[in-house]
């Protein structure tokens, strides 16, 4: 079986790659029976040099192998018919714009693995870039409240080479006595908590945090049971929330009365409360003045999100009055930033992550006969039609 890591062909460009030189070598020495060659490419982090000089062979025609290994999608005009693809395909939530995408795989029979449908027996993901995702956010945040208040001057993430350099940055600065909520309990909050622990900033209890003043920064991570309650005053559960979360109401006022920096990091489910609206916002009592929506579902669960903000220019500002957007250091505004697509600062190290993660959970389904049913589970189409999982797609794919 030949795989090949591919070339990023989308625009911008997106310097990750699914495996780093080591860890591809890492995957040659445990399955020698497969082989893996690299498509040349003059954007990826990690130069064609550096995987030559472990011996791999670094070409333009790539039409020989089976599996193709990529991280965004691939243009329709460079996939190659009958080869079996691993992107992230942005098609399995109907996304309007990549409709012809789909359709294009199904027409030139190609076996499109998504990253995002790789998921345990109980449907939780295995892989993704989650973690860098909430690394890049909860310091971006904090980058926007040194520009802002004159703090500290933090640079920019990608213009650093690593997480080693983005830490030696967070030792150079002191955070101001304020308290912080972050939301979630995935790869994105644990990302931003290793940020928040990283600067020392104690974490406290979801009792103390909402009752208590501080002489020092503290944090609360808060979960979906915490920001959210039942109507009806009844404890409730996580798992009838996900299931169906129309009994349950916000409770995110009484954390937003007494926040200074919000770092969303949760997952938002179709039909959950919001956590806080545009009324909200506009309560004397809302103390919340920055946000970094690591979530970024724009207009929806956190108001002050109008629009997602790009790595050239990441912050705007939120004027509650107004509900419109102005400068990000505008008088009384939420500073906002709401990137969405934060592991891109971090090329270096968010491919390195996901190849360890791809090596450990998606190769070996390759030589062990899928016994954990990971490439079963993962696949969406085959033989120019949608498989079983994803037959919900034929909707959009019909163009209904
Ligand atoms: N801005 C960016 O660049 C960027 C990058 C990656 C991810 N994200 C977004 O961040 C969010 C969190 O991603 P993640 O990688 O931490 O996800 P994850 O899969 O690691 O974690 C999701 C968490 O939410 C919980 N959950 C599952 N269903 C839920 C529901 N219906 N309601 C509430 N909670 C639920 C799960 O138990 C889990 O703890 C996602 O919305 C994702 O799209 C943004």
């Amino acid at each position: 079986m030949k795989f090949a890591l591919i070339k990023e062909r989308k625009s911008p460009p997106d310097r990750r790659v699914v495996f780093s030189p080591e860890k591809l070598a890492e995957a040659r020495d445990q399955f020698p029976e497969a082989e893996f060659i690299v498509e040349s490419s003059d954007i990826r982090i990690f130069p064609d040099s550096a995987y030559k000089a472990l011996s791999f062979k670094v070409t333009d025609n790539i039409t020989d192998c089976d599996v193709m290994l990529g991280v965004k999608e691939v243009p329709v005009e460079s996939l190659i018919p009958n080869k079996k693809y691993f992107f992230f395909s942005h098609t399995i939530k109907e996304q309007p714009y990549n409709r012809r995408l789909l359709q294009t795989m199904l027409e030139e029979n190609i076996v499109m693995y998504d990253h995002e449908t790789i998921v345990r027996q109980t449907g939780s993901r295995l892989i993704g870039f989650g973690r860098y995702a909430g690394l890049v956010g909860a310091y971006n945040g904090f980058r926007a409240l040194g520009l802002r208040d004159g703090f500290f001057t933090l640079p920019k993430v990608e213009t650093l080479a690593d997480l080693d350099a983005v830490k030696k940055e967070l030792d150079k600065i002191t955070i101001p006595n304020i308290k912080i909520l972050l939301t979630g309990t995935g790869k994105v909050a644990h990302g931003s908590k290793e940020i928040l622990d990283y600067l020392n900033i104690k974490q406290v209890s979801d009792a103390l945090y909402l009752t208590s003043t501080f002489s020092e920064p503290v944090y609360c991570m808060a979960n979906v049971m915490e920001y959210n309650k039942r109507k009806d005053g009844k404890v409730g559960n996580k798992h009838e929330f996900y299931k169906n979360p129309t009994g349950y109401e916000s409770n995110f006022m009484a954390y937003a009365k007494v926040t200074d920096y919000f770092i969303a990091g949760h997952f938002y489910g179709n039909d959950a409360p919001y956590l806080f609206t545009r009324d909200d916002a506009k309560q004397p009592e809302f103390n919340i003045n920055l946000i970094a929506d690591v979530s970024c579902d724009v207009d929806g669960p956190v108001a002050s999100t109008l629009r997602a903000s790009t790595i050239a220019n990441p912050f705007y500002g939120y004027d509650a009055k107004t509900e419109s957007e102005v400068a990000f250091n505008a008088e009384n505004a939420i500073t906002v930033m709401a990137v969405d697509n934060l592991p891109c600062e971090l090329p270096k190290d968010a491919s390195e992550g996901f190849g360890n993660m791809f090596l450990e959970h998606v190769i070996p389904a390759f030589f062990n006969n899928d016994e954990r049913g990971i490439l079963k589970r993962a696949k969406i189409t085959e033989n120019g039609k949608l498989t079983k999982r994803f037959a919900y797609l034929q909707d959009y794919v019909d163009g209904n």
